[in-house]
């Protein structure tokens, strides 16, 4: 499919298929972390594409009072909103069996996300990193976390060498300032997954190199190569 750095292909005839798939794996590299770190980590992103995958992973049998689960990046709305990326979580994995995991909330009441940075930065260092996993998304913009094309400062956000663990965005092809994690954050993870799906959203990742979307920085770099499941 034209997309180069990615670890491996999994396709499936259908959503369904794919959530459960994914969730089972998802599950498998938290039970990993969890034998031998005691401890572990996840990183999952919001929007409409995960839904059906968390309703899966919730039901996980796991020691999910040892997992922490947190954001690979939310919009800066109000967490009762339809928009919050958090709502989505609470809404759709964290109940059931899952509901004992550790959430770390990427939201504060500050008006502008930038106040929030240094808070949200010490919630991000109370969880174990490097994340066991994180799970990014898509957009049809080639955006991935809150990395948008066109966005005045994407260059800090996917800087490998940046210390800065979070930074802000505001977008130009979508609405709500951001939060989102920074590049190496996400590099650094035990495991990456990329969970897209549409064969719009295929085209986009065969494009990305050639269009310098920013998912590309994750698809194209050969460090920490990301798995891509995908279903039309
Ligand atoms: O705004 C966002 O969009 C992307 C993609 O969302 P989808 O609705 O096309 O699945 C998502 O990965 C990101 O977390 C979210 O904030």
């Amino acid at each position: 499919m034209g997309v180069t750095g990615m670890s491996k292909f999994h396709q499936f005839d259908s959503r369904e298929a794919l959530d459960q798939a994914l969730a089972s794996h998802v599950a498998l590299q938290l039970r990993a972390d969890l034998n031998r770190r005691g401890l572990a980590s996840l990183a999952v992103s919001g929007g409409s594409t995960p839904k059906g995958m968390f309703a899966c992973l919730a039901q996980e049998k796991l020691d999910w009072n040892k997992v922490y689960i947190t954001l690979v990046d939310e919009r800066w709305v109000e967490t009762d909103s339809d928009d919050s990326n958090e709502r989505l979580v609470r809404e759709n994995l964290l109940h059931g069996p899952a509901g004992s995991a550790r959430f770390v909330s990427m939201k504060t009441q500050h008006e502008d996300a930038n106040d929030a940075l240094a808070e949200l930065t010490a919630r991000l260092e109370s969880i174990p990193l490097p994340f066991s996993c994180v799970i990014l998304g898509m957009g049809s913009d080639g955006h991935t976390a809150s990395w948008f094309p066109q966005a005045i400062n994407l260059a800090e956000l996917l800087d490998p060498t940046s210390e800065e663990r979070l930074g802000t965005c505001q977008p130009v092809t979508a609405p709500h300032q951001r939060i989102t994690l920074t590049l190496p954050v996400v590099l650094a993870a035990g495991e990456i997954i990329l969970h897209v799906t549409g064969q719009e959203k295929r085209t986009v990742l065969a494009d990305a190199t050639k269009k310098h979307y920013p998912i590309s920085a994750i698809t194209a770099q050969h460090d920490n190569p990301a798995s891509l499941w995908w279903t039309p």
